[in-house]
Parts: structure tokens; C-alpha cells; sequence
């Protein structure tokens, strides 16, 4: 039983989700793409001009597998509210991503989602949501994707008792916090830089959260100016992966799990450390310019190109 007035866990539970359809033409897909990076570094980089130009036309381009993420936030509640959850929006953050991708992308579709509540959590000084989203090409009925989304609301816990904390998950581990760093060099490193204006950027694709834009909100919600969007970090850190260990084959993607460690600003410099477990690929990505890790997790692939 809930004890503070703002949190009602059985309504949010009982809560259902309206099926939402999100319609996106190839110019979304290159627009995100941008967002996350590409090609910034080199205009006509081999591994990556192919998610923004293709010579033979746009049904032709290729689609980041981190693009899967825009569903899930596109399935969302508008505002951020839900019957049940009262809460301060200002304080809230990214806390994890989970995506399985199921077939890539085509440049431009339309997806019917379906979301329900995954989890929910009462942290004490926080409050943690999940929410899961599956979305299914419209035409075909074809499962695409299948996103996890945490939420982390500062300030939102002691809803329930603290000696019996309220705990309810419908499905069986928490992959994101279950990464364990090696204490071996990696295999591989990554360096890239955001640019001051990436958030700017990335807010195009869909999340328009003045956090990462409007310097009093950034202050309201406890940071010193804006800060990137999780799943913007998310973006670079995954297309480091595909670069270095799929030889820029972003179909060998089969799944993508990350945790937001802490927030990073735009314009500073992310360092994506790889290490190689079987068909798995643990990473953390670093702020080089603070020392700090803000990002950690695993992507799974189908398989290895040759000269791993
Ligand atoms: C009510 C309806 C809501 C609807 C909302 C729908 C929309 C949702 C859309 C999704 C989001 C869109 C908006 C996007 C926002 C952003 O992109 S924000 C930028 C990206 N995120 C960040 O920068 C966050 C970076 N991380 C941090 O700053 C910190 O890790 C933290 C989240 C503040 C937590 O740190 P701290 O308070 O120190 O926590 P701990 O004491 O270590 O742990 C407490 C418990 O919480 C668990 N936990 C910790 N971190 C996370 C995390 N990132 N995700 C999930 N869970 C986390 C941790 O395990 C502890 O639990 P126990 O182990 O059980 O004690």
C-alpha cells in the first residue's frame, strides 16, 4: 500500500497504455544519424555515409540500431505523466535503455507500438520506472524492436515502507546493472567528440526535454548548463562498437543494454573502452575531460566478422 499521497503503485500498475503509431521518412533516419555523430569526423567515412546519402537513393540507406530508441520515446505519455505517478519532472533522468532488435530498420516506416509499465521501484531517496515498448512494422505486423526504458526520478522514493521497500518487475534480471567491468586492457578504443551544439542536434529526433537545451531548466534539475540526452551518448557509444568490432556492419547488432552512470555535456570528448566476451561485447564510454565514466553495458552480436 502506497503511504505518500503522490505515488499510487496498484493505479500506475492497472494503468493502459493507448497503441501509438509513429510514422518516419528517411530524412528522420539521416537526422538521427547526425545526431549521434556520424560522418562528423569525415564526411565520407566508408563505414558510416551510408546512414545519411546513399548513391542509389534514400530507400537505400542504411539505419542506426540505436535508432530502435526514438520508438520508445515516441510510445511515451505526452508531458510525462502517468494516473498514479505525481512527481517532479524537473528532477527527472535517463536511468537505462534496453533494446532487442529483432530486423533492421528501413529508411522510412511507420510502427505501431505497444507499451506497458515493466517495473517499478521505490529506491528511497528515488523512485525507478520501466517502462516496455514493442513495436511492429504496421504493414507487415512484423515485430521490429523491443525497448526497455528506466527511468530515474530523484527525490520521488519513500513511497512505500522502508523496511519492505515496494519492488515489482515482470521480467527476470536487471541486465544493465548486472555489467562487470574487466580489469584486462581492452580490445578496443574509441575517441570522439560531441560538439557544443550536439544536444541542439539530437533534440531534432524527438526529445525535446528543455533540459538539454534551456540553461535555467539545466539549473532548476541541479546541473551547471544543459546536459546531452542518454540515449545521444548511447548513440556514439554504440556506433563506436559497430566501428570497431562489427567492421561497420550495424545488422550484426542483436541487442544493445546501457546505464546512465552520470550526465555529460555537450561538446565534451567520449571514450568508448570494448572488451570481447564470446558473442558479447562489454564497453564503458568516459568524459575524457573529467576522467569520468557515464556509461557502461553490453551489446550482443550475431556473430564476429573474420578478423576478430
Ligand atoms: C511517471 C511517468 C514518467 C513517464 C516518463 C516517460 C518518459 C521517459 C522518457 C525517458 C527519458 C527521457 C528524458 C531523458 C533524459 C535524459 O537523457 S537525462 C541524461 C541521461 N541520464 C543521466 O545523465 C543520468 C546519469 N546518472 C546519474 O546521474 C546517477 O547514476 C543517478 C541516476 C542520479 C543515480 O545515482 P545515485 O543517486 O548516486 O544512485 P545510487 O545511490 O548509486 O543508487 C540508488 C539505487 O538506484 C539504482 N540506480 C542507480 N543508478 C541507476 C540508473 N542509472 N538506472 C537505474 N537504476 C539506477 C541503484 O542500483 C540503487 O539501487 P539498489 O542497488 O537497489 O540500492
Amino acid at each position: 500500500m502506497a503511504e505518500s499521497s503522490g505515488f499510487d503503485p496498484q493505479l500506475a500498475l492497472s494503468h493502459k497504455f493507448p497503441e501509438t503509431t509513429y510514422t518516419y521518412t528517411a530524412r528522420d533516419s539521416v537526422l538521427y544519424a547526425l545526431g549521434v555523430g556520424a560522418c562528423a569526423r569525415d564526411a565520407v567515412d566508408d563505414d558510416e555515409l551510408k546512414y545519411v546519402y546513399h548513391a542509389n537513393g534514400e530507400q537505400n540507406l542504411q539505419v542506426l540500431p540505436t535508432f530502435a530508441a526514438l520508438l520508445s520515446l515516441a510510445s511515451l505519455p505526452n508531458g510525462f505523466n502517468l494516473p498514479g505517478l505525481e512527481y517532479d519532472q524537473s528532477l527527472l533522468l535517463h536511468g537505462q535503455q534496453y533494446i532487442e532488435l529483432y530486423r533492421p530498420f528501413p529508411s522510412n516506416g511507420c510502427i505501431h507500438n505497444k507499451v506497458s509499465l515493466a517495473g517499478l521501484h521505490d529506491k528511497g531517496k528515488a523512485a525507478i520506472i520501466e517502462f516496455e515498448t514493442k513495436s511492429y512494422e504496421k504493414e507487415s505486423g512484423e515485430l521490429l524492436c523491443m525497448n526497455r526504458t528506466t527511468v530515474f526520478l530523484r527525490g520521488a522514493g519513500g513511497f512505500s515502507k522502508s523496511s519492505q521497500p515496494y519492488s515489482y518487475s515482470n521480467y527476470q534480471t536487471d541486465k544493465a546493472s548486472a555489467v562487470k567491468i574487466p580489469k584486462t586492457h581492452p580490445f578496443a578504443v574509441f575517441e570522439d567528440s560531441t560538439q557544443p551544439s550536439q544536444a541542439l542536434l539530437y533534440r531534432l529526433s524527438g526529445d525535446y526535454n528543455p533540459l538539454h537545451s534551456d540553461p535555467m531548466v539545466a539549473k532548476i534539475a541541479g546541473f551547471s548548463r544543459p546536459i546531452l540526452h542518454g540515449l545521444c551518448t548511447l548513440g556514439f557509444a554504440v556506433r563506436a562498437i559497430i566501428k570497431c568490432i562489427c567492421k561497420g556492419d550495424p545488422n550484426l547488432i542483436k541487442s544493445i543494454t546501457g546505464r546512465f552512470l552520470l550526465h555529460m555535456f555537450p561538446g565534451e570528448t567520449l571514450i568508448t573502452e570494448m572488451w570481447l566476451d564470446d558473442l558479447r561485447v562489454i564497453y564503458q564510454a568516459k568524459v575524457k575531460e573529467r576522467n569520468q565514466t557515464v556509461l557502461s553495458g553490453y551489446v550482443d552480436v550475431h556473430r564476429l566478422t573474420s578478423a576478430q
